[in-house]
C-alpha cells in the first residue's frame, strides 16, 4: 500500500520534481505550496512523512515554524527537512526541533529515496517499539501444529493478501491479536501501520477521541486518531463488543464512505484502511440484547475466522511451553532449563481458561520460581504454587488424589486415558477417525484403548 508523503516547497519545479520521483518509486504523494496549504493538508490526513522546504517565499509561517506546528501537535510523524546548499546550520537547528532528517539542495534522486525509506522504517520502527511496550514485549509467530493450529494457518495465508474485513472469534488470551497481525503482515499493507484499539480498555467518553482525533475550535489538528493513524494500513478493533452503542454507529459510517470528521471538526477525512475487529463474546447474544448493531456485525465479519482455545488443540502447549521458554530465556537471560514430562503433563493436562495467555504467563514465571542448577530438569514438585494451586483442576487418579502425588508413569497413563477418551467423544466414537486425528494405526489404537481399559 503506498505511503502518503506530502511534499511542501514554493518553488513548483522543485516540488513537482520531488513528487514526480516519489510516485515513481510506487509512493502516494500529495503537494503544497505554502505553510497554509501545508498544514490543511495534514489536517485533510496525517501524511506518513512531510518533506518541508526551510524557505517558504510568500508564506505566512517558515518551514521552522510550520516544523514547530507539526511536532507540537504529532511527535510522530517524520519531516525531512530541504535546505539550500549552505545552509547547514538551520538544518541542524530544525533537527533539534525533532525533523528526522535534511537533504540539500541540489541533490540525487538516489539521496532522496534513501532518506525517505530510512525515515519511513524509522517511523514504523518507532510504531512498533511503542506497540512492543504496551504488548509487554512478546511479539511471535502463530506456533503450533495441531491439526487446529495448521488450519488457522492456512486460513490466514488465503485470506491475507484480500482486503476483506476479517471479525476475528474465540476465548480470550488464544492469539486473536496475534492472528490479525499476521494477516496484516501477509497482506499488502503490511508496511503501513497496524493500529490497535482496544473497545474493553478504553472509557466510552475517550473511544472516538482514539478513533477519530480531535480538533480545536479553531479546527487545528491537536490529536490524530487510530483510524488517521491506520490510513494505507490495518485498523484492528479489540473486543468489538465493548463499543459504546454511539460510536458503533459512527463506526458503521465510516465504513460505509471510508470518511469521518475528527471531534470537535466539521470536514471529513478520508481514509484507506483495513479493519480487522475481534470478540471473546458471543455477538449474537450481544445483538439479541440491543447491545450490538446487527448491521454493523454484517460489515465487519464479511469473513468470519475462528481461532480455537488450548482445550480443543492440547497437542499444542509442548511445542508452545517450549517456544516460550526460548523466547523468555533469550530475553531475560534466565538460563534455559529443559522441562520434565511429569511437569509438562501437569501443563498439558490443566484447562488454561486464560488460554495461550496464561500458559505463557505461567512458563515465565515457571522458569523464574525454579531457578537452579542449570539443566536440571524441572519436575512437577518444581512447579510454582501459582500452578500448584490449579491442582484442583487437574485429573485425579480415580481415588482423589491429584495427579501431581502420584509416579510419571501413572501421571502418563491418566493423562493419556483422559486425552484419547476426549477425542474418542469428539469423533462421536468413531475409531478411525480418532486413529487418524491421533496420529496412530487403527490397530494400535484399539490395542492402546484396550489396555487403558476403555474398550
Ligand atoms: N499460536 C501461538 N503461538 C505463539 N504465541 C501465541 C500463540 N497464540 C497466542 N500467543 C501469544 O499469547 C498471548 C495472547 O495472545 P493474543 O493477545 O493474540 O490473544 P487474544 O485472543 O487477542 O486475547 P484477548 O481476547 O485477551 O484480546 C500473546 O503473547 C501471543 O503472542
Amino acid at each position: 500500500m503506498a505511503h502518503d508523503i506530502l511534499v511542501v516547497d514554493d518553488e513548483a519545479d522543485i516540488r513537482e520534481m520531488i513528487a514526480g520521483i516519489l510516485d515513481d518509486e510506487g509512493f502516494g504523494t500529495r503537494t503544497a505550496s505554502n505553510s497554509d496549504t501545508a498544514i490543511a493538508a495534514i489536517k485533510e490526513r496525517r501524511p506518513s512523512l512531510v518533506i518541508l522546504d526551510i524557505w517558504l517565499q510568500g508564506s505566512r509561517l517558515d518551514g521552522l515554524a510550520v516544523l514547530d506546528v507539526i511536532k507540537e501537535t504529532d511527535p510522530d510523524l517524520p519531516v525531512v527537512i530541504i535546505s539550500g546548499h549552505g545552509n547547514i546550520e538551520t538544518a541542524v537547528s530544525a533537527i533539534k526541533r525533532g525533523a528526522y532528517d535534511y537533504i540539500e539542495k541540489p541533490f540525487k534522486t538516489d539521496r532522496l529515496i534513501h532518506i525517505v525509506e530510512r525515515a519511513l522504517e524509522a517511523s514504523s520502527l518507532k510504531r512498533e517499539i511503542r506497540d512492543l511496550k504496551q504488548r509487554s514485549g512478546d511479539v511471535s509467530e502463530l506456533i503450533g501444529e495441531s491439526s487446529a493450529a495448521n488450519n488457522l494457518r492456512s486460513t490466514i495465508q488465503k485470506i491475507a493478501g484480500t482486503n476483506s474485513r476479517i471479525l476475528i472469534t474465540g476465548p480470550s488470551g488464544a492469539g486473536k491479536e496475534l492472528a490479525a497481525r499476521q494477516i496484516h503482515t501477509l497482506s499488502p499493507r503490511a508496511k503501513s501501520p497496524f493500529v490497535v484499539i482496544n473497545a474493553a480498555t478504553i472509557t466510552p467518553d475517550r473511544m472516538e477521541e482514539e478513533l477519530f482525533g480531535v480538533e480545536d475550535e479553531s479546527g487545528n489538528l491537536k490529536k490524530v486518531g487510530a483510524f488517521e493513524e491506520a490510513h494505507g494500513g490495518t485498523l484492528y478493533l479489540d473486543e468489538v463488543a465493548d463499543m459504546p452503542a454511539e460510536t458503533q454507529s459512527k463506526i458503521l459510517r465510516v465504513l460505509v464512505d471510508q470518511s469521518f470528521t475528527r471531534v470537535g471538526g466539521a470536514s471529513k477525512v478520508q481514509v484507506d484502511i483495513r479493519i480487522l475487529s475481534s470478540t471473546a463474546k458471543n455477538l449474537e447474544e450481544h445483538i439479541s440484547a440491543g447491545l450490538f448493531r446487527q448491521d454493523l456485525y454484517h460489515r465487519l465479519g464479511v469473513v468470519p475466522l475462528y481461532v480455537p482455545g488450548l482445550a480443543e488443540r492440547r497437542e499444542d502447549i509442548p511445542t508452545l511451553v517450549g517456544f516460550f521458554m526460548e523466547q523468555i530465556s533469550s530475553a531475560s537471560g534466565i538460563p534455559l532449563r529443559p522441562i520434565g514430562d511429569d511437569a509438562m503433563a501437569v501443563l498439558q493436562t490443566h484447562d488454561w481458561p486464560g488460554n495461550v495467555r496464561q500458559l505463557r504467563n505461567n512458563v515465565e514465571r515457571l522458569l523464574i520460581l525454579s531457578r537452579g542448577e542449570p539443566d536440571s530438569v524441572i519436575t512437577a514438585d518444581l512447579l510454582p504454587a501459582e500452578i500448584g494451586s490449579m491442582l484442583p483442576n487437574l485429573p485425579t487418579t480415580g481415588g482423589g488424589e491429584h495427579l501431581m502425588s502420584v509416579p510419571l508413569r501413572e501421571a502418563r497413563e491418566i493423562f493419556e486415558r483422559d486425552y484419547l477418551q476426549a477425542q474418542i467423544k469428539r469423533f462421536d466414537g468413531n475409531i478411525s477417525r480418532t486413529a487418524e486425528f491421533v496420529g496412530m494405526e487403527r490397530s494400535a489404537l484399539h490395542r492402546k484403548l484396550k489396555s487403558l481399559g476403555l474398550s
